[in-house]
């Protein structure tokens, strides 16, 4: 029924390890992973790089909400706490549903708080928008336009250099 775009990052603990654990719980629905990029903390400096990674996703069963239940459920899985004082804190595991479409092409678009899409944020951060080009360059983000060219608006520019790819790191090597 769906296709999404997922964004998962990692700083605490096993940063590697809790990606690939949610590659494998997302299992048969995952068809491309980008690579592990080591990136700045964005949104609150006083924390270590994250490791992040974009995955697409598909299951012609799952609805925009499934896509967001499964995230979470990665999320609890991997011991993650959410801390109420610091909106952009460390973590386990983060899992973002960053953008839905449905089997037709046609983009789901929803100001609903408890699943915004797409993702209100995912246009300013080059740790999404990075990953996910270099899995899909032709990507939209409905609403937004080309991530090609989010990638050059000065907010995103700015961090870009910063978004290392680590190719000694794989998610891959789980499946
Ligand atoms: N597109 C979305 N993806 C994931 N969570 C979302 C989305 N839209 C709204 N939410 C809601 O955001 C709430 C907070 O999620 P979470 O704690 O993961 O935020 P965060 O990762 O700290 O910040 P950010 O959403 O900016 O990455 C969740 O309870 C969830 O219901
Ligand atoms: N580099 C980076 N910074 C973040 C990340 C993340 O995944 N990567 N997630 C956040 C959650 O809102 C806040 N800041």
């Amino acid at each position: 029924m769906t296709a999404a775009v997922l964004s998962i990052g990692s700083n605490l603990g096993d940063s590697l390890a809790h990606l690939r654990a949610a590659v494998g719980q997302l299992g048969a629905a995952v068809v491309r992973v980008s690579g592990v990029y080591q990136t700045p903390p964005w949104g609150d400096s006083a924390q270590p790089p994250y490791l992040n990674a974009v995955l697409l996703v598909d299951d012609r069963t799952a609805t925009a909400r499934d896509w967001l239940t499964r995230a979470q459920a990665c999320e609890a899985a991997r011991g993650r706490v959410r801390d109420p004082d610091r909106r952009f804190g460390p973590r386990t595991l983060d899992v973002d549903v960053i953008a839905v479409r449905e089997d037709d092409g046609t983009p789901v678009v929803d100001a609903d708080p408890e699943l915004t899409l797409p993702h209100p944020r995912a246009h300013l951060r080059a740790f999404v928008l990075v990953p996910w080009h270099a899995v899909q360059p032709e990507a939209e983000l409905p609403g937004h336009g080309p991530i090609a060219a989010l990638l050059d608006t000065p907010e995103v520019a700015a961090d870009v250099a910063g978004v290392t790819h680590r190719p000694d790191l794989s998610l891959e090597s789980m499946e």
